[in-house]
């Protein structure tokens, strides 16, 4: 089975699909991984991100092992990724790796969970399972501030949100896979839900999916 979770930054698609893959026994992929890879290697490189020809050449020779052990989640990455991610080329070279990883679950698991943008609307359109996992940009801003943090960035809650909200506007505004729910979502807003609520809404939404009327879990 085939599980896509999308949504905007910081509103707990990887906090949810985490919990999804234990739960259900399926395998991750955070697919912002790949677009947070090509923009760290860049940045790196000392190249531009808007460079679409550099960006371009970087996601079409990317793969996971060049970025191991990398800091992908640094404020400057995050921009990065979202400025090469509206670039169609960037798009189409890391496309294939998405839909391999959808098309061949690894060995044992009974599945996979993709979160990111296009997730149920372009990479995997016939997901058995569509989640769109939302929450107000102030809400997300605060998550996301408290994250960096813990990891001793001295950015401001306002400048954080300042970032999220210019993401949130570059992602949903692009012209290639823009971010928005596919019309087959389930839309979850997290906004006043705790992690637990969350994914005993998801998993409410998954067995009815499936056709099984599991328990619905209070935690995981
Ligand atoms: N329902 C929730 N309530 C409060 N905090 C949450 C909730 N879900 C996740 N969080 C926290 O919010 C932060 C962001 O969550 P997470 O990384 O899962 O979001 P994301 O959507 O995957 O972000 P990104 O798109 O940037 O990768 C984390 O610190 C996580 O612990
Ligand atoms: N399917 C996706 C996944 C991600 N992006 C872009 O990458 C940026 C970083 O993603 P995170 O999930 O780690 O926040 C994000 O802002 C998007 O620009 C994407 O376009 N499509």
């Amino acid at each position: 089975m085939v599980i896509a979770v999308d949504g905007p930054a910081a509103s707990g698609k990887g906090t949810l699909s985490r919990r999804l893959c234990t739960y259900y026994g399926l395998s991750y992929l955070d697919t912002g991984i790949l677009y947070r890879g090509v923009g760290w290697i860049l940045l790196s490189q000392n190249l531009d991100p808007r460079h679409e020809e550099d960006a371009a050449r970087v996601a079409r020779a990317f793969s996971l092992d060049q970025i191991d052990g990398a800091d992908i989640r640094t404020p400057d990455v995050s921009r990065a990724s979202s400025i090469v991610a509206a670039q169609p080329e960037v798009r189409a070279a890391l496309l294939e790796f998405q839909r391999d990883f959808a098309a061949h679950p690894p060995k044992g698991s009974n599945g996979v969970v993709l979160d990111g943008r296009d997730i149920g609307t372009v990479v995997c359109p016939d997901a058995l399972v569509k989640l769109y996992i939302s929450a107000s940009p102030e809400e997300r801003a605060k998550r996301r501030w408290l994250e960096l943090e813990k990891r001793d960035n001295a950015m401001g809650l306002d400048a954080v949100l300042e970032d999220i909200r210019r993401r949130d506007a570059r992602d949903s505004g692009r012209a290639t896979a823009p971010m928005r729910p596919a019309t087959d979502a389930h839309f979850i807003d997290t906004t006043t839900l705790d992690a637990d609520a969350v994914f005993a809404r998801a998993c409410r939404h998954i067995d009815q999916a499936l056709g099984v009327s599991g328990a619905v879990p209070a935690s995981n």
